[in-house]
């Protein structure tokens, strides 16, 4: 089963006058996991796709949503798979990838077959996906956790001590345009991406989870002299315009997914805001 959702681009004039509810149906994805289904969020930011599969005692095959007009799902795009469930397996053109807990897969334009399964259906894999359009084929690879490049960020003092883990970026392996990563929060630690930033040559698309039972993140968007918060359950998403900031602080530690698209594969490439600056 496949679902699949559309999420129009705004600008930020649009946003300064929108609800909580609204702002929530503009851009916060809050199901990305169901029983042997694919959820998918189109947003027109860089017609990025977020989405999530659940396999649980079949294999769950890749559908081809009509709302990309295409033979298969990848014939003109390149995908990001991340696994925050069970241990699994993602089967790409014959070729099994087993995926443990945080592992990341990346596969290329031109992957005709994709199909998601779970070691044990009691303890379901969760492929966390985003997938971009693409224009050049890539190899398609495995990236575990040995393979990232680690950047560890922040202090104790500052409530932001979190370790970066560079995954499907372009000092890791070649991709067109899609980039991803995953950071953790040291216990103590609350805040995300603070100093926050804004790019304004790529989109951004959060996904928190490990967020205990309990306890929410508050997500803050917008321009930075206008920012609103939206508060966030585990593993739900959050989409983030060029022209917004994207940190959050938790009611405890919890770890999240960044993914993005645009103009460039720099990873380095923000516009830092300064804490005293932002209202
Ligand atoms: O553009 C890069 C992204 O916003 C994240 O990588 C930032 C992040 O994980 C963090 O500071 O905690
Ligand atoms: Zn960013």
């Amino acid at each position: 089963m496949t679902q699949f959702s559309k999420r129009h681009a705004c600008s930020p004039d649009e946003m300064r006058g929108m609800t909580t509810q609204s702002l929530r149906e503009h851009f916060l994805i809050e199901t990305l996991f169901l029983p042997d289904a694919c959820c998918w969020t189109l947003s027109f930011y860089d017609r990025y796709l977020t989405g999530g599969a659940m396999p649980t005692s079949q294999p769950l095959p890749l559908d081809n949503p009509a709302d990309l007009r295409a033979s298969y799902f990848l014939e003109r795009r390149e995908l990001g798979i991340i696994n925050v469930g069970g241990a699994g397996q993602v089967i790409a053109d014959g070729v099994t990838y087993p995926m443990a807990y945080k592992e990341a897969l990346y596969l290329g334009r031109g992957t005709q077959s994709v199909v998601f399964q779970s070691d044990d259906a009691a303890t379901p894999a969760r492929f966390y996906l985003n997938s971009t359009p693409a224009h050049a084929t890539y190899p398609n690879r495995l990236v575990t956790r040995a393979d990232a490049e680690v950047v560890e960020l922040g202090s104790p003092a500052t409530a932001n001590h979190r370790t970066i883990n560079k995954l499907l970026v372009n000092s890791v392996l070649p991709t067109c345009q899609l980039q991803m990563g995953m950071t953790e929060l040291k216990s103590g630690s609350v805040w995300n991406t603070m100093p926050a930033h804004t790019h304004d040559r790529r989109m951004e698309v959060y996904f928190y989870f490990e967020v205990p039972e309990g306890q929410a993140v508050c997500h803050f968007m917008g321009e930075p002299q206008e920012t609103r918060p939206i508060w966030m359950q585990n593993q739900q998403a959050v989409i983030s315009p060029y022209w917004s900031i994207h940190a959050g602080a938790g009611t405890s530690n919890y770890t999240f997914i960044w993914g993005m698209a645009g103009e460039n594969l720099d990873y380095g490439d923000m516009d830092f805001c300064a804490i005293t600056d932002l209202r």
